[in-house]
């Protein structure tokens, strides 16, 4: 395949050649040969979106979501890669569990890695013994599926991952700091009283400390407040925002209800615009979804029985784009928060930049129009959004590792593809060779050597 006149995210228009799985060339005026030639003139090309944070929920829920929905969502939404969580039934706590999962992921139409999750009854064994993505998240305070821990285990488990290379990523909030006179309402922001701003605070100072003694580094997942962001960065680690976290606050929970809970939860309007100022300079470095489906039935619930979590993998990188379009985010933030930071946080090299040599994780998108986000044309299984009726730049077209995995002509004509993703993390399934042989064949000599990104572009 080859894009013409595509305008890439630091704004330089380029031809991309897309050969086999890979980003054959980058350059001007290439010549096109008997592939299939998109006209991308005026339309922005960008690496596919790395989602480190979903909830894909099989084994065990497929209620709520599988694989294959999940997967559309994602590739519907521009994402070429998840990484699924592990709270699902069983835990991902160990090898027999890993292996089950890694099973069902197969079917996704995208790229995907699976994390493995720390309880009591873990066998870090057996499950560091699988390609893990990372270690995570590694709950510090109950969520969905129960699997908080205390101090000693988190520091057992840091020790485990760290002798056997793996990342651990943390679900930072600490349960003694929570608020228990907020359990006597019973209004939708009582679950933000509750889940207090500094819960959040104490915990991420704790994990840092504990991970400096242990002398590793740690990824704090969807960091909700600019306390929290401080304290990670100052400590020299990485972490994520949310969608939700960076553009809904309680001011939202009146309309949102039971809906707009979540672990963490919403904040208040001025933390959130601080937060926002974390992730449009650079302090943040990346965004991901907490993609955490459950059904409006399922939601409909008092404030302290509806499950936490909201959808958001398939509406990321559309809201994202939106706010680029509006010039509140350059497009070269939106490609390091969502493609280029997390290829290098997570050491994916072949991953999150549009290089030759790389894969072809492509999302082709028009940025001279919005439109609203409908719960209904979305396709994860989850039957609503927070993001109602939000304007929002949807891709023309997703390739993952050069298949298309999503096209659409307009809102009511789209197709999948029907290739399967591939596990991030395995090795010696061809593709290390695949990919010599394949630039061994690549005969044209790009004009263009120059990746899309420069190698600084990672804010910290
Ligand atoms: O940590 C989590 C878990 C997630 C879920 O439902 O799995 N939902 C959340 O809101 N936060």
């Amino acid at each position: 395949m080859l894009f013409q006149n595509a305008t890439l995210a630091d704004g330089r228009t380029r031809d991309v050649r897309v050969r086999g799985e890979r980003i054959d060339a980058v350059g001007e005026d290439l010549e096109a040969g008997d592939e299939r030639v998109v006209d991308a003139s005026g339309k922005r090309l960008l690496p596919g979106m790395i989602d480190t944070h979903v909830h894909f929920r099989e084994p065990a829920f497929s209620h709520k979501e599988t694989w294959v929905t999940g997967s559309r969502s994602a590739a519907a939404g521009g994402v070429t890669t998840v990484v699924d969580q592990p709270n699902t039934d069983p835990p991902t706590v160990d090898g027999a569990a890993f292996d089950e999962k890694r099973d069902l992921a197969a079917q996704s139409l995208v790229d995907f890695g699976i994390n493995g999750g720390v309880t009591p009854d873990w066998d870090p064994d057996e499950l560091l013994a699988r390609p893990l993505f990372a270690l995570g998240e590694v709950f510090l305070a109950d969520s969905t599926g129960d699997m908080g821990i205390d101090t000693d285990l988190f520091a057992d488990a840091l020790e485990r991952a760290t002798e056997a290379g793996v990342t651990v990523t943390v679900h930072a909030e600490d349960a003694t700091a929570f608020n228990e006179s907020a359990r006597e309402r019973t209004d939708a922001d009582a679950w933000s009283a509750y889940r207090t701003a500094r819960a959040e605070e104490v915990a991420v100072r704790r994990a840092c400390h504990i991970a400096d003694e242990v002398g590793t580094r740690i990824h704090i997942a969807h960091t909700s407040t600019p306390e929290g962001i401080d304290v990670a960065s100052a400590a020299g680690m990485s972490c994520e925002v949310t969608p939700h976290h960076m553009l809904l606050s309680r001011n939202d929970l009146p309309e949102l209800g039971t809906h707009g809970r979540m672990n963490p939860p919403l904040r208040r309007e001025k933390r959130r615009q601080r937060v926002y100022d974390r992730v449009a300079d650079g302090t943040v470095d990346m965004i991901a979804t907490d993609h955490a489906p459950h059904t409006s039935e399922e939601k409909d619930a008092s404030i302290w029985d509806a499950p936490s979590g909201v959808p958001g993998v398939e509406t990321a990188l559309p809201l994202l784009l939106a706010e680029a379009r509006n010039g509140d985010l350059s497009y070269e933030r939106v490609r390091d928060l969502t493609a280029a930071n997390p290829a290098d946080v997570f050491d994916l090299p072949d991953k999150g930049r549009i290089a030759e040599g790389n894969d072809a994780d492509l999302v082709l998108v028009d940025t001279a129009t919005t439109e609203p986000i409908r719960a209904a044309q979305l396709h994860t299984n989850c039957d609503w959004t927070p993001f109602e009726g939000w304007e929002a730049v949807f891709p023309e077209m997703t390739l993952v590792r050069g298949h298309v995995a999503y096209e659409r002509e307009d809102a009511a004509t789209e197709t999948f593809g029907d290739h399967h993703g591939q596990c991030v993390r395995d090795q010696g399934d061809g593709s290390v060779d695949a990919a010599v042989s394949e630039s061994e064949a690549g005969e044209t000599p790009s004009d263009d050597t120059e990746s899309d990104e420069s190698p600084d572009s990672n804010p910290e």
